[in-house]
């Protein structure tokens, strides 16, 4: 069973990767206008489709404008039929706007994996089991609560707010993979944003990641999105820490010095210490 749904999930990550496409083909690489053009269109397809369909619900809940909704659905369940198309919408708005402020802040680093969209396997199958999560229960027992809705969409715009306002305001230090080596043209940052959170970026995504959970009334998948996001940033910060030490040695320790991480359980930096 768990073989059959890794294989399942690598065929999908193959697909959306264009393995299999001609060598030289305008589909292949991260950077080819093809493969770009082509997760562009479809994300603009789906955001399109779900603003109308959001549209639609919203309008039919306020003034009953789709009788025959009512006759297949429960009132739960049109409720969520909006919450998912809103969804959606947040979710490809999220993609698309990585894409847009890479492409215009950090121009010379901009390809098709500046989306985020295929970025790994964790991904794509915490996507596919919060999605089986809310399905589920759209079948079997559909309820939607306004407040916990109100709090995942308030953390929702508050992640993906602050998340591109760093990386614009990182501009070309600022890279999806953490750098091995040093670049030219890496500074350190410290201004705006920066001088507040010390990885603001990540403090956007974390809450965004949550807040989609809570958005959609997922319990189980917010509980486990909250344990999930602080693991990875529990082991991805104390490493890109340790980097950063290296690169800017003088430096670094007093920025850490003066700023939080924003995320909770988060070790302390020891190799940041004044010295
Ligand atoms: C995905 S970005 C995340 C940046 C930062 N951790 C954040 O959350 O906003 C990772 C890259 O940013 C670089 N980086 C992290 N903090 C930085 C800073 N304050 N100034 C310049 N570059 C930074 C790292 O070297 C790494 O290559």
């Amino acid at each position: 069973m768990m073989t059959t749904a890794k294989r399942a999930l690598q065929w999908i990550q193959s697909q959306l990767s264009f393995e299999g496409w001609p060598v030289d083909s305008q589909f292949r690489s991260e950077s080819s206008l093809g493969r770009i053009a082509t997760i562009a269109g479809l994300l603009g397809i789906f955001l399109g489709t779900h603003i109308c369909l959001f549209s639609v619900l919203i309008l039919h809940r306020c003034f009953s404008l789709v009788p025959v909704l009512d006759e297949f659905f429960s009132l739960e369940q049109i409720d969520m039929m909006w919450q998912w198309s809103g969804y959606v919408v947040l979710l490809c708005s999220f993609h698309l706007t990585e894409f847009f402020v890479t492409a215009i802040y950090n121009p010379t680093v901009v390809t098709a994996e500046s989306f985020l969209v295929n970025h790994s396997l964790d991904y794509t199958a915490a996507f596919l089991l919060s999605a089986t999560e809310f399905w589920t229960r759209f079948f079997l027992y559909p309820f939607f609560s306004t407040p916990v809705f109100i709090v995942g969409l308030g953390m929702v715009l508050f992640g993906q707010g602050i998340r591109a306002i760093a990386m614009a305001t990182c501009g070309a230090s600022f890279n999806h993979k953490i750098q091995t080596s040093k670049k030219d043209t890496h500074v350190l940052i410290t201004h705006g944003i920066y001088s507040y959170f010390r990885h603001p970026s990540y403090v956007g995504f974390y809450y965004w990641a949550i807040g989609t959970q809570l958005l959609l009334n997922n319990t189980l998948h917010s509980f486990l999105f909250a344990v999930a996001s602080t693991m990875f940033f529990r082991k991805r910060i104390p490493y890109e820490e340790e980097s950063l030490m290296n690169y800017f040695p003088d430096q670094y320790a007093c920025y850490a010095a003066t700023t939080w991480v924003g995320i909770p359980f988060i070790p302390p930096c020891d190799k940041c210490k004044i010295t």
